[in-house]
């Protein structure tokens, strides 16, 4: 399968935080969700995406190209959604329209009247009049107008009301289908994932934890429940983190089968959630 982005042991480091050698592939033609707890590396790493900083070391290819190199190719094969607006506060909204449209050879103006009208922005406001949900709008309207490859955003779904953020996975649903797009994008809100995303990428600590289909992580990470008289330490190994109470204990586990043989019928299982995977993961030792 094509990769439309790949990293290879990637470094960025920081004062006080670091990008670990990380490796992970974006494949072409699917949604990909970009998960963390606060301050994991996700902003660092869609920052080095799009060339804003630089790595120390490893790399970083796109469509087969290293980025840095191809900087000005690929800048007009993606379009970016980013949370902290890049716009001239003080211009309207057409003339802002026009300074980013200049950019790029493939902008499509009717594409982009129709994503206005569709959105009901108002052509003669000024930027900083904006609400919040507006500007994400804006920007997701100018990023889809110019036929980008990859459309990489950055918690694109914040700020946002529930209609909108519905109507932003629809639209998302829609360019996906169109095999040769592939989708990247951070959020904190795990639900739309659960909706519309092919792949997960999880980031924790500058680390890298995960990166695989939704399916299969699914199949993999449950939840288990039972008494605590069935939990040794033989089966504490098989938990990427266990909590036990006066109740019983509740842990997550990515060997559901062996738990299943070892902890009986008298065990509940059922498929994680991608939060019940982040926040447990989160807490383990083994990935502190
Ligand atoms: N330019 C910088 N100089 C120093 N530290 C930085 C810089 N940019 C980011 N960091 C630090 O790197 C860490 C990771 O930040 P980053 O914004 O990538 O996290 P994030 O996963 O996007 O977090 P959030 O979900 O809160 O947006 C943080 O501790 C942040 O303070």
């Amino acid at each position: 399968m094509e990769n439309a982005v790949t990293l290879n042991n990637v470094k960025k480091s920081f004062k006080d935080f670091q990008l670990d050698n990380i490796s992970f592939s974006v494949k072409k033609g699917f949604i990909t969700g970009f998960i963390g707890p606060n301050g994991s590396g996700k902003t660092t790493t869609i920052k080095l995406m799009m060339n804003l900083i630089s790595q120390d070391s490893g790399s970083l290819t796109m469509f087969g190209r290293d980025h840095a190199e191809h900087a000005k190719h690929l800048k007009q094969r993606i379009g970016f959604v980013y949370a902290e607006n890049h716009f001239y506060e003080h211009l309207t909204v057409r003339q802002m329209k026009r300074v980013i449209a200049s950019f790029y050879r493939e902008w499509d103006e009717e594409l982009f009247v129709k994503y206005m009208d569709y959105f009901a922005l108002p052509w003669k406001k000024k930027i900083k009049h904006l609400s919040t949900g507006m500007k994400m709008k804006f920007s997701l309207a100018c990023a889809l107008s110019h036929h980008p490859d990859l459309i990489i955003m950055d918690e694109p779904t914040s700020g946002l009301d529930p209609v909108f953020r519905r109507e932003l996975l629809t639209i998302l649903t829609e360019v996906i289908q169109d095999e040769n797009k592939t989708i990247f994008f951070s959020t904190h809100i795990t639900s739309d994932l659960e909706q519309i995303a092919d792949y997960i990428t999880f980031i924790h600590n500058g680390k890298i934890i995960l990166n695989d289909t939704k399916e299969a992580l699914n199949d993999q990470y449950h939840i288990v429940r039972g008494a605590n008289e069935r939990m040794d330490e033989d089966a504490r190994h098989m938990f990427i983190y266990a909590r036990e109470t006066s109740v019983g204990f509740e842990g997550l586990t990515n060997q559901p089968e062996k738990i299943r043989r070892k902890m009986g019928q008298h065990t509940v299982l059922e498929p994680a959630s991608l939060e019940d995977i982040m926040v447990y993961t989160t807490r383990s030792e083994r990935y502190a």
